[in-house]
């Protein structure tokens, strides 16, 4: 985020996206798709997000294009963010680390997005293999969706929000894990929709506390743009990585064109959240 901004931009190959792209909706079609983007913004921008969901459409196929771009993403600068928001318990969820977060495996990116709408103590698997191969996790806590506001905003019998029991779960991890390694931000993040307004205020989050990244999606086609990112994150803001998938990839398929329009959003992220 220093070097590059604090721009994540998601891989989505919508059917829509692959169609104005001139792509067919295949496998294929996806394989095109991702690596365009990763040439056009591979050590350009702080992170990539591939979202999973669009590969797994096209079946072992397009997952086996998923494992192609997370390994081409090592090759980058780019951090690769795997956005497959897997949450399960304990016990299976212990198969989604081995599969995301061990060395060795195909599918494990530098990060994976993970949901904790099971418990958060559910997510423990998944913890312990980010930190002991030093990768991350992005918690899902006040997502960009409004339906997400049902049970995110929900109060406990102590009246704490559930994301903010998220938050402070995740503040936890990294306050231990900070005080054995030092640096600003531990390897736990969340993920905070930048079109949330002020919900994370109103329900007594503490983004600042959390002390590691916030994933921010909602930019560009959900309708956030850089008054949200500031107002959204306040004192947290240096934490911010802005995602936008759609607002960038609407500029391809030229390279050229989409690593402008990255640069654009990347600027844009930065001058908010500065
Ligand atoms: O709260 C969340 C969590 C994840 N996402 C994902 O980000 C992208 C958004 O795409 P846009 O085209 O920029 O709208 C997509 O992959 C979502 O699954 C999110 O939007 N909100």
């Amino acid at each position: 985020m220093s070097a590059h901004g604090p721009l994540c931009v998601g891989i989505d190959p919508h059917a829509s996206l692959l169609d104005a792209w001139g792509l067919p909706d295949t496998a294929a079609g996806v394989r095109t798709f991702a690596l365009t983007v990763l040439e056009a913004v591979g050590g350009q921008v702080a992170a990539v997000k591939p979202q999973s969901a669009f590969f797994e459409r096209h079946g072992s196929a397009g997952v086996a294009v998923l494992e192609e771009v997370v390994a081409a993403g090592r090759d980058t600068e780019t951090l690769v963010v795997v956005d497959a928001k897997r949450g399960d318990i304990g016990s299976t969820m212990g198969g989604y680390a081995d599969a995301y977060l061990r060395d060795g495996s195909p599918l494990a990116g530098d990060a994976l997005t993970v949901s904790p709408y099971l418990g958060s103590g559910s997510l423990a698997p998944a913890v312990e293999a980010a930190l002991a191969t030093g990768r991350g996790l992005f918690v899902l806590a006040l997502t960009s969706n409004p339906e997400g506001r049902e049970v995110q905003h929900a109060r406990d019998a102590e009246g704490v929000a559930v994301a903010d029991r998220v938050a402070r779960a995740a503040g936890a991890s990294n306050a231990a894990e900070l005080a054995t390694t030092g640096g600003d931000l531990g390897s736990i993040g969340l993920v905070v929709g930048a079109t949330i307004g002020d919900a994370a205020t109103r329900l007594g989050v503490d983004l600042s506390a959390v002390r590691g990244p916030l994933l921010a999606p909602g930019v560009g086609a959900q309708g956030a743009g850089a008054a949200e990112l500031a107002a959204v994150f306040g004192d947290a803001r240096r934490a911010v990585l802005a995602s936008s998938s759609r607002g960038v990839l609407g500029a391809g398929p030229d390279v050229g064109a989409l690593r402008d329009a990255a640069r654009r959003a990347a600027d844009e992220a930065g001058a908010a959240l500065r």
